[in-house]
C-alpha cells in the first residue's frame, strides 16, 4: 500500500477572528499547521501534499517545511474556494506522486492543517480501519445530548445520543473511492452544502464510510478560545 497525507490549510479561518489564517497563529513556539505536518512526518505515511492558499505557497515551503525538516512533502498546492476544492487539487497532486501505482492500492488520508493534536494512535486507528473498509473517518461518540432546533429557536427533536458521533479528521480513503465520490460530486450541480469527505463518499458512493477511533483532544482550531485548550493538550 503506498500511503499520502493530505494536509488542508486553505483556508481563511473567518470564525478565528485574526489578522493572518489561523493555521499560521503560533501555538506554543510552532505555527499550528506544523504540527499537522510532524504527525504525519513521524508516522509510516510515504509522502505529504500540502494544500495553502495561492499567496501562501512560498511562505509555506521555507517557514514551515524546510525549516522544520518535514521532508515527506512532496507538492505543495494552491486551494480553492471551498474545502472540498482545495482537496480535490490536493487529490490530483497525489495521484500524480502514486502515478505508478494501481488506485486501490493507495491510501488518501485527509487532515485538516487547524487540528495540530492529532496522535499515533488516531493515524493508527483510521489506517487499519481504511485498509479494512476502504473508507473510514476519526471519530468520538457525542457526550452532550443534541437536539435539532427549528429556525425560531425551538427544539424539534433529540435524536438518540447512542447515534451520535463527532466527526474529526484524518479521514481515509482508498484513492479509487475518494477520486470516484469527487469525480460524481462535481457533476452535481446540486450539491448543497458540504463539510467533510465522509459525506461525498456516504452520497455518491456505495460504500459505507467506518467510524475509527479519534480522541476528544483532537480538536479544530476554529475559534480563539481554541487555541488555549490546544496549547494544554499539546
Ligand atoms: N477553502 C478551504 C477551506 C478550508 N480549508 C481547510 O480546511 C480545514 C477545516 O476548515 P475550517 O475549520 O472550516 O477552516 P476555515 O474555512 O479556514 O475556517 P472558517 O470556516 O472559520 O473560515 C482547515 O485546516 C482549513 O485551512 C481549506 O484548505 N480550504
Ligand atoms: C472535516 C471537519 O473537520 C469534520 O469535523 C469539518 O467538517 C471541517 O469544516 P467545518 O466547516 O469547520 O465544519
Amino acid at each position: 500500500m503506498k500511503k499520502i497525507a493530505v494536509v488542508l490549510a486553505g483556508g481563511r479561518g473567518s470564525r478565528m477572528n485574526s489578522d493572518i489564517p489561523k493555521q499560521y497563529l503560533m501555538l506554543k513556539d510552532r505555527p499550528v499547521l506544523y504540527y499537522a505536518l510532524k504527525a504525519f512526518q513521524d508516522s509510516d505515511i510515504d509522502s505529504i501534499v500540502l494544500a495553502a492558499g495561492e499567496n501562501d505557497l512560498e511562505m509555506c515551503r521555507t517557514q514551515i517545511v524546510e525549516k522544520y525538516g518535514i521532508n515527506k512533502v512532496m507538492a505543495i498546492v494552491a486551494g480553492g474556494a471551498q474545502r472540498y476544492d482545495t482537496v480535490y487539487n490536493a487529490l490530483k497532486a497525489a495521484q500524480e506522486l502514486a502515478i505508478d501505482t494501481a488506485p486501490e492500492e493507495v491510501l488518501i488520508y485527509i487532515h485538516d492543517g487547524a487540528r495540530p493534536c492529532i496522535s499515533r494512535e488516531i493515524i493508527k486507528n483510521c489506517e487499519e480501519a481504511a485498509l479494512q473498509y476502504g473508507a473510514c473517518t476519526a471519530a468520538v461518540p457525542v457526550k452532550d445530548t443534541i437536539k435539532v432546533v427549528s429556525p425560531e429557536g425551538f427544539a424539534v427533536d433529540t435524536p438518540d445520543r447512542n447515534t451520535l458521533w463527532q466527526i474529526q479528521t484524518p479521514q481515509v480513503f482508498r484513492s479509487d473511492i475518494i477520486s470516484s465520490a469527487y469525480a460524481k460530486m462535481y457533476a452535481d450541480t446540486d450539491r448543497g452544502t458540504i463539510t467533510d469527505d465522509a459525506m461525498l463518499v456516504e452520497r455518491y458512493t456505495d460504500v459505507p464510510v467506518k467510524m475509527a477511533m479519534g480522541a476528544y483532544t483532537n480538536i479544530k482550531i476554529t475559534t480563539p478560545e481554541d487555541m488555549g485548550i490546544a496549547a494544554q493538550y499539546l
